[in-house]
């Protein structure tokens, strides 16, 4: 499917109010008046005509309005073709090369690269009707959500801006100053990431979650507390057992157990169940009070990284 820019029948030159973008529905090649952003020009055009004609200035019109005047007033043949698939247009508009990663930024500026390159291609097929989800302990649900790039960029993210908690009940970050079950983490709005974060949940978590514990909607979900972990021995290589404040959270593995690091894993003690053999990009989800009291078990080498969120607190 491609897009045409400015139908024949309701241009006029020099004025923009009339362009209109549309869908074509089949295939073929249009004649055109006028197009912008992005084209391809014939070579031998520009050694054709004379650069006094053949510019980008016309009157006090915009370049690209000047430039397709020009052509047409040489008889240039200007038209859209969608009979080959040249690739998309990216919005380069916000691509900030000072942050680490900046591609995990373009969420909402490229959503379509986004989505290529940072989720997991398994992901839709946790949708399927005919798919059982995987539930390795009661109510605690596993998916694929993320790809490996993601998981790395993420890790990439977190060490290159390296003010990782000190582990202890006192946090500045939080409103009350207070952290009754320290990790060590970073959280997301100290590299900037945070609406990006929101907008990953809701347009990405949430669907999976009403998918699975029926009948519970809040859209956008809310989360306060959006972080990555770090377990590392000799730092704080586990977490004693607690509920989270969230109606649900999620716990995204970013790294390989038994390559990465050895032991870790979350256990649910109401259910004595554990998931030890998490995989990088899989999301485990569970309720976060009353029934799943839980701890990070003992890393014994090595560091394991998880991003975890506490979805509508
Ligand atoms: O180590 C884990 O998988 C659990 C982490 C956790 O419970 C938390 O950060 O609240
Ligand atoms: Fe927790």
């Amino acid at each position: 499917m491609g897009y045409v820019i400015g139908p024949l029948f309701t241009y006029r030159t020099g004025t923009r109010a009339n362009h209109v973008v549309f869908f074509a529905c089949s295939r073929g090649l249009w004649n055109v008046p006028f197009i912008g952003n992005s084209y391809v020009i014939n070579a031998t055009l520009l050694k054709k005509y004379d650069r006094s004609k053949l510019n980008y200035a016309k009157d006090n019109l915009d370049a690209d309005m000047a430039f397709c005047a020009n052509l047409r007033d040489l008889d240039v043949f200007l038209y859209v073709s969608n009979r080959v698939d040249f690739g998309h247009l990216v919005n380069p508009e916000t691509y900030d090369v000072t942050r680490t990663e900046p591609e995990m930024y373009q969420i909402f500026d490229n959503e379509r690269d986004w989505e290529d390159r940072f989720i997991h291609e398994e992901y839709p097929e946790s949708f399927n009707p005919d798919k059982k989800n995987a539930q390795p302990c009661p109510d605690v649900y596993w998916f694929p959500i993320v790809s490996p790039r993601f998981c790395t960029s993420l890790i990439n993210m977190m060490e290159a801006f390296g003010k990782w908690s000190d582990g202890s009940n006192q946090d500045t970050r939080l409103e009350g100053g207070y952290e009754a079950v320290p990790t060590r983490d970073i959280h997301m709005n100290q590299v900037g990431w945070e609406s990006h974060w929101l907008e990953f949940l809701r347009k990405y978590v949430r669907p999976l979650q009403e998918h699975v514990f029926l009948g519970y909607f809040h859209d956008p979900p809310r989360s306060l507390m959006n972080f990555v972990v770090r377990y590392k021995p000799g730092e704080q290589p586990s977490l004693r057992p607690h509920h989270d404040s969230s109606t649900y959270t999620i716990n995204i593995a970013l790294n390989r157990r038994g390559e990465d690091y050895e032991g870790g894993g979350c256990r649910f003690i109401r259910y004595n169940c554990s998931v030890v053999d998490t995989k990088p990009g899989w999301l485990l989800m569970h309720p976060g009070r009353l029934t799943h009291y839980h701890e990070g078990l003992l890393v014994t080498k090595g560091i394991r990284y998880i991003m975890i969120a506490f979805v509508d607190p």
